[in-house]
């Protein structure tokens, strides 16, 4: 047991986009960060893959060790800053079957194994803090532990993914192709390690599963999320939103009924009067609503370095601040057993495009295949042209955008299936969700 005004010492697993910005704000605030605690705290080891790559000149070298289980070994607080589901899982179980507290932005890892994780804190009387694994800098962790405890969380809808949501921005806004937007997204912190987690909504889904979790005080894992990403969203969807004064967003949504609770990411339509077509950028946002609180929204930046590393370090001074009045904050109680509600329950109107030779019948041709399989039509729209071209067909492409009223979507897509076998229809199409 520390002595009650020995520094608590921190060790850091990671110096990369967050781990070394975590370094920075703990050297640069180090006295106020001490008086905030009542305590003192000290850095107490930067385990990373090469400490000779790392070169910061806030950081003394002389804490960078490749040895990452001597900083576990040797920190009361340990930050988890690596990342993915594997060798993370193994620092953050030691540390706190070894009395540390953990810190982590390591949505992956909850994800997949929370419930372990959460068990492992309770047991060994330590706490897990998280906030940056869910909207980066913006606090909608803490509020969904705490701040919202005493109420009903009805569902959740969030833009929790900057990197997408920076692309979809830019090819909005500037005409950018996807793969420019991306590579700026990268360079700027944004992305994953492997950016393919971030454009096919991997990791929204991760933050998905950890909202409803918490939300719904239930398991909510990552094989229990249904996952579309945004790597089919072409330009000509783009325009098409752009028409009819719309953008297509990349949603986490978690809500729960009488047939369970569900966790869903998927790119959707919205209108450019919602709030949420007005986060732009790498920002994210969530919006609560609560059986008492209403409508709530958090908004903030939801990735880079310096904003995912202010929550962390916000994570660092509350175990801290536990720490030094001997106690642990909430433990993370998953005492209901809701099952996931099946795909086939879920209703939403979708906007379809199709890509169709320009003949006449053609419309009326797919329109009997909705009608054959009761899904309603509520609009036609077919006044874009398409930037694509079917090479083995000489007259006029046209593009074909139907919008539905509200269907299931198991039934909608054995729809579309049905319609892509016409021989009037050509290449892939698309289906995007439309918010009402
Ligand atoms: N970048 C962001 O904007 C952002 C935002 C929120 C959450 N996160 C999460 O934060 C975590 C870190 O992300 P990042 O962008 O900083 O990653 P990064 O790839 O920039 O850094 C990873 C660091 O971990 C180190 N590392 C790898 N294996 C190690 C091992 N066995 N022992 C010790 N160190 C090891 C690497 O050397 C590197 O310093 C991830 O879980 C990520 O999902 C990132
Ligand atoms: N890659 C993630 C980082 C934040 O979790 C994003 O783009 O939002
Ligand atoms: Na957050």
């Amino acid at each position: 047991m520390a002595e009650q005004n020995a520094p608590i010492r921190v060790g850091l697993l990671g110096a990369g986009t967050v781990g070394s910005q975590t370094a920075r704000l703990l050297v640069e605030q180090k006295d106020e960060l001490a008086q905030r605690i009542g305590r003192p705290i000290e850095l107490s080891g930067i385990a990373c893959l090469d400490p000779e790559e790392v070169d910061f000149p806030w950081i003394d070298k002389s804490l960078l060790t490749s040895d990452t289980m001597s900083v576990v070994k040797n920190a009361d607080i340990v930050v988890e800053l690596i990342g993915g589901t594997g060798v993370a899982r193994t620092f953050v179980l030691e540390a706190m079957n070894n009395g540390a507290s953990v810190v982590t932005a390591n949505k992956a890892l909850l994800a997949k194994y929370g419930p372990e994780l959460y068990k492992a804190a309770e047991d060994n009387d330590v706490d897990i803090y998280f906030e940056a694994a869910v909207g980066g800098a913006i606090p909608i962790v803490r509020p969904l532990r705490e701040s919202l405890v005493g109420d009903q969380v009805k569902d959740m809808l969030g833009i929790v993914n900057g990197t997408t949501n920076y692309i979809l921005d830019e090819m909005t806004t500037k005409g950018l192709d996807f793969d420019i937007a991306l590579k700026d997204a990268q360079a700027k912190g944004y992305a994953e390690a492997d950016p393919t987690g971030d454009i096919e909504g991997h990791d929204a889904a991760n933050k998905a599963a950890i909202m409803a979790t918490l939300g719904f005080h239930t398991n909510v894992g990552i094989d229990d999320v249904t996952v579309e990403g945004i790597t089919h969203i072409t330009a000509d969807d783009i325009a098409a939103a752009t028409a009819e004064g719309k953008v297509v967003k990349l949603l986490a949504v978690v809500s729960k009924d009488e047939h369970g609770v569900s966790a869903r990411v998927y790119p959707a339509l919205i209108r450019n009067e919602h709030p949420l077509a007005s986060v732009r950028g790498s920002f994210n946002a969530v919006f609560v609503r609560a059986e008492y609180a209403d409508d709530l929204m958090f908004y903030g930046r939801g990735a880079g370095g310096a904003p995912t590393a202010s929550a962390v370090v916000g994570d660092i001074v509350t175990v801290a601040r536990h720490i030094a009045s001997g106690c642990t904050g909430p433990a993370i109680r998953m005492y209901n057993d809701y099952p996931i509600a099946p795909l086939s329950t879920s209703k939403a109107a979708f906007a379809v495009r199709f890509l169709i030779h320009d003949n006449p019948g053609v419309l009326a041709q797919i329109s009997a295949v909705f009608a054959k399989n009761g899904v309603s039509i509520n609009g036609v729209n077919q006044d874009l042209k398409p930037t694509l071209k079917d090479p083995g067909y000489d007259g006029e492409i046209q593009q074909l955008r139907l919008v539905t009223h509200m269907t299931d979507e198991t039934t909608l897509r054995a729809t579309v299936a049905e319609v892509c076998e016409l021989d009037c229809v050509t290449g892939e199409p698309s289906i995007i969700r439309v918010l009402d």
